[in-house]
């Protein structure tokens, strides 16, 4: 028998004798037959004595045997059987004993030991379920029968006991598992929310989302939400599969674009605000946000994008951008934007050197309107007023609207700051016409102040500040007026209104004349030609200046009928000397911008030649810069027409436009005129000089022929011949003069000043300077036998002079002089004719100057004034050769200081010159 066995018996009887015949029965079945005595040693005397296989405890009342079957099973070890008498008076009987054992103990199993055969109480063990639990066991009992019956119940105790723990470990078990299960599902229902929640939340988002396949060529729509179908248009069906940028037109090269390009490259999130178009056409502002979404594999499979339509946003922020910029009743620019634009105006004037205006327009009655007809026909007034200033002004102007009744007008691009007053006076006109308002009809003035830039201020404040002064002034003055905030200025503005009507009437009153300039071929020193020059005799004014008054007959439209007079009357005086003798005489006639473009100007020309019978080849135009080089088809082609009828074209004031020799090529010109303003300089400014050079070799080089005006000196003469200049034209030869007395030059009794044309010998030319006369006595003594053409200058002014027009290969000077010193001359000698060999020659040297010209290369020799004879000979010849050679770097050795007594070759170092 197993030692966890449970083999415990209650006896449940009245009857002692009874609970000592259960013991003695219920002891081993070896010893059954000592039974007897065993229980009459022991009975009465241990109750509860243990019985060998049995653990038996005696009652023997029924409220008594509860109490030990309630201990039992509270202490752990109930017990497996009891046996109950039926009757056990006074206390319950074995049924009610039955009741309160399975009330406290449910498994105890219970035998019923009767002697009865009335079996009336088997209703009530009915009712009490007894299941298997209850047996009956008839008296008197056979004691193998209740061994057997005892072993064998303890025994099916025991097996029920040991199923009912076998199955609480199952339950526990089953328990623990439904625990875990539990808890497993609750993850996984938490996760299957979030992600419900999330899908959810992709659906219903406001955003449009997108996911694509991420690839270097395409991104394959995979998902779209409803909010994608919404702004787009497109179904999820006929979205997924497409390539995202489906969404887009011809216009691929946004600037967005790039941004998500760049972004896909490095695999990175990206941004942009695209121009989308949806499914019926239209189109709308996409800002999308797009961002990698990487694989388990941790490489970028998919795009995630996220849409939103801004278009309306983007309207919104349009639309205050206008309010803050505009005026909202006119929609004109308001003060903020006035001043922005004129500080653009500033600077783009500032580049292309222009003037521009600022009208300051104050209505006049305005108030009187307001106050009398109401705010309505204010405001109507207002706007009606607006949009005829608009209309006055040139597309490229601006109005804005700064006060109740104020308004700023600024005009750019003027040719001159006194266009403005017209501009202003055209306002005025367009503002004083009549406004209807319902039956009434109402008429407001202005008075219009206007600042000039940059004459009037070089910033918007000052210019505003002082067109709103001047426009002060007019409302003092009596209103309705322009006026400029300079008073110089409005009297120039008078004087000008005054010289325009007076020019109207100049040519029917014979005013005009013209004066003829020579032009002097360089080579021969005859003059070919002449040019004609306009002069009005004002019959109050006297000559007025053609550059005052041919620029406004060109701003009026004048200069068409004024230009034909001077070509007829041009063309008729040429053809007058050819007749008289001079048949080679060329005539150059000034035609201008608006005469250029008048569509007839090829016909007119060919009529007046035809009429004065002058042949065209003797005519020359000549035409400015800004006629020619707007290069448009119809101007070349106006040039071609003008070639054909034989005509000759001259590019006339070159150098001051922006054109370049090499874009003349496209026109069939045939002489460049170097403007004035290059050779005025020419002998002292180094960038003129080399200018005009470059001028003349370009010309040459396109087979054009260079003509020089302006020349005024010898100097300036000797440049030009010695550069191959073609003509030349200047006060040095004549002013413009009158026909008469081109008549007296043509039949030579007037001499043209003779010029001192240069000498084309080929000696080597030396020039001596120095303000002491025995000094340049002593070199040319020293020189005289060399064979070299000597010329001599008392200043470097001279000097200067005389290397314009010579060729000169050696200068030698002297250090102190008035005016200019030595090293002053040979610097600028060294920047105009670079290819010369200088000598300076000192008895006296201020060391610093003259190391500072030898080391920028002024100075190629220092001399001291105590010269060998011989070796200063020998110096010149060695430089010479040199010069020749073009060999400037190998030089030969310096002689030293004491070599030479006084010579110090240069190029070298300071410390070794000095
Ligand atoms: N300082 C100086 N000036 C010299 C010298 N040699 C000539 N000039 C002046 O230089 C100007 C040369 O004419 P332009 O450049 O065509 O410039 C001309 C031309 O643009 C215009 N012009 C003259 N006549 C006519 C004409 O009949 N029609 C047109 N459209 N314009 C004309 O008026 C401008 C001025 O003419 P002018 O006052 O006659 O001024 C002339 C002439 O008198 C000189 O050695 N030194």
């Amino acid at each position: 028998m197993s030692s966890t066995s449970n083999r415990r018996i209650l006896l449940v009887d009245d009857l002692p004798a009874i609970h000592a015949d259960f013991r003695k029965i219920l002891a081993t079945p070896d010893e059954t037959d000592d039974l007897d005595a065993l229980h009459a040693g022991l009975f009465g005397e241990v109750q509860s004595a243990p019985t060998e296989g049995f653990e038996i405890d005696s009652a023997y009342q029924g409220d008594e045997a509860a109490i030990m079957v309630e201990q039992a099973y509270g202490s752990g070890r109930p017990y497996a059987l009891a046996f109950v008498d039926m009757r056990m008076p006074p206390g319950p009987d074995g049924l009610e004993t039955i009741e309160l054992l399975w009330q406290r103990d449910g498994a105890v199993q219970i035998v019923i030991c009767t002697a009865y055969t009335d079996h009336s109480w088997r209703e009530v063990l009915e009712r009490l379920d007894c299941g298997d639990r209850l047996l009956i066991l008839k008296k008197p009992f056979d004691s193998i029968e209740v061994y057997q019956l005892a072993n064998a119940l303890c025994a099916k105790w025991n097996v029920a006991r040991k199923l009912t723990l076998h199955l609480e470990l199952l339950e526990a078990t089953v328990q623990e598992r439904t625990a875990d299960l539990q808890t497993e599902v609750q993850v996984r229902r938490k996760a299957e929310t979030a992600l419900r929640l999330r899908n959810q939340a992709m659906e219903s988002a406001v955003n449009a989302i997108v996911i694509t396949t991420f690839g270097h060529q395409d991104a394959l729509i995979e998902y779209v939400n409803p909010a994608f179908e919404r702004i787009t248009g497109y179904a999820a069906g006929e979205a997924i599969g497409r390539d995202m940028r489906f969404l887009q037109r011809d216009d691929r090269d946004q600037v967005g674009l790039q941004d998500l390009r760049e972004a896909l490259l490095a695999q990175r999130d990206g941004h942009a605000v695209l121009r989308n178009y949806r499914k019926d056409g239209s189109q709308f502002w996409n800002e999308l946000y797009i961002a990698p979404v990487s694989n388990d594999d941790g490489k970028v499979g998919h795009y995630v994008g996220v849409m939103n339509d801004i278009t309306v946003a983007r309207e919104n922020q349009r639309q205050l951008e206008h309010q803050a910029n505009y005026d909202i009743l006119t929609d004109l620019p308001n003060r903020a934007l006035l001043q922005d634009r004129m500080a653009q105006a500033i600077s783009h004037a500032q580049r292309v050197r222009e003037h521009f205006a600022v009208l300051w327009i104050d209505l006049d009655r305005f108030k009187y309107v307001n106050d009398t007809y109401g705010h309505a026909v204010g405001d109507a007034l207002l706007k009606d007023v607006s949009n005829r200033i608009k209309a006055a002004l040139r597309g490229s102007d601006t109005v804005a609207r700064v006060g109740g009744d104020e308004f700023v007008a600024m005009a750019v691009g003027l040719t001159s700051p006194l266009d403005a007053d017209a501009i202003g006076h055209q306002l005025l006109a367009a503002i004083s016409l009549p406004f209807v308002s319902g039956d009434q009809e109402l008429q407001v003035g202005a008075s219009i102040g206007v600042s000039i830039y940059p004459e009037d201020g070089e910033s918007a404040e000052i210019l505003l500040k002082h067109a709103d002064t001047a426009m002060y002034n007019v409302k003092e003055r009596g209103r309705n007026d322009v006026q400029f905030h300079t008073l110089a200025m409005s009297e120039s503005v008078r004087q000008r209104a005054t010289l325009e009507n007076d020019l109207r009437l100049a040519l029917g009153r014979s005013e005009f004349r013209l004066d003829y300039q020579p032009k002097i071929q360089v080579n021969t020193g005859r003059m070919r030609g002449v040019e004609a020059l306009l002069r009005w005799d004002h019959p109050e004014h006297g000559l007025v200046s053609p550059a005052r008054f041919v620029p406004l007959a060109e701003d009026t439209g004048q200069i068409v009928a004024i230009g034909e007079w001077v070509l007829r009357t041009a063309c008729a005086q040429t053809q007058a000397w050819h007749a008289a003798g001079y048949p080679d005489l060329t005539v150059s006639v000034n035609v201008s911008a608006c005469q250029f473009r008048q569509p007839e100007l090829v016909d007119t020309i060919a009529d007046i030649l035809a009429q004065t019978g002058l042949e065209a080849r003797y005519l020359d135009l000549e035409l400015t810069e800004g006629v020619i080089m707007q290069d448009r088809d119809d101007v070349i082609e106006t040039l071609r027409s003008l070639k054909k009828i034989g005509v000759t074209l001259s590019l006339d004031d070159f150098g001051t436009g922006y054109s370049s020799l090499s874009y003349l090529k496209r026109f069939p010109i045939d002489f460049v005129k170097i403007d004035q303003s290059f050779i005025h300089d020419i002998t002292t400014n180094p960038s003129d000089a080399s200018l005009t050079k470059a001028i003349i070799t370009m010309a040459h080089s396109l087979g054009l022929k260079a003509i020089a005006e302006g020349v005024e000196t010898d100097g300036q003469l000797g440049f030009l011949a010695k550069h191959r200049c073609d003509e030349v034209q200047g006060y040095l030869f004549s002013r413009p003069v009158s026909s008469t007395i081109i008549d007296a030059v043509l039949c030579g009794s007037f001499v043209l000043p003779s010029s001192d044309l240069p000498d084309h010998c080929h000696l080597h030319t030396v020039l001596l300077v120095d303000d002491e006369p025995n000094v340049i006595a002593g070199l040319l003594r020293v020189l005289r036998h060399c064979g070299y053409r000597i010329l001599t200058a008392h200043n470097g002014a001279e000097g200067l002079d005389l290397l314009a027009r010579n060729e000169v290969d050696v200068i030698v000077s002297d250090q102190n002089m008035p005016g200019m010193s030595g090293v002053e001359f040979l610097r600028l000698a060294k920047d105009i004719y670079p290819e010369s060999v200088r000598m300076l020659l000192s008895g006296n040297v201020d060391l610093p100057i003259a190391i500072a010209a030898v080391n920028e290369g002024a100075i190629t020799r220092l001399l001291r004034k105590s010269y060998d004879e011989g070796n200063l000979g020998e110096f010149i010849e060695q430089a010479i050769l040199r010069k020749e050679r073009g060999d400037d770097s190998e030089r030969p050795a310096a002689p030293s200081r004491k070599d030479v007594q006084g010579s110090v070759e240069c190029g070298k170092s300071s410390e070794e010159s000095s």
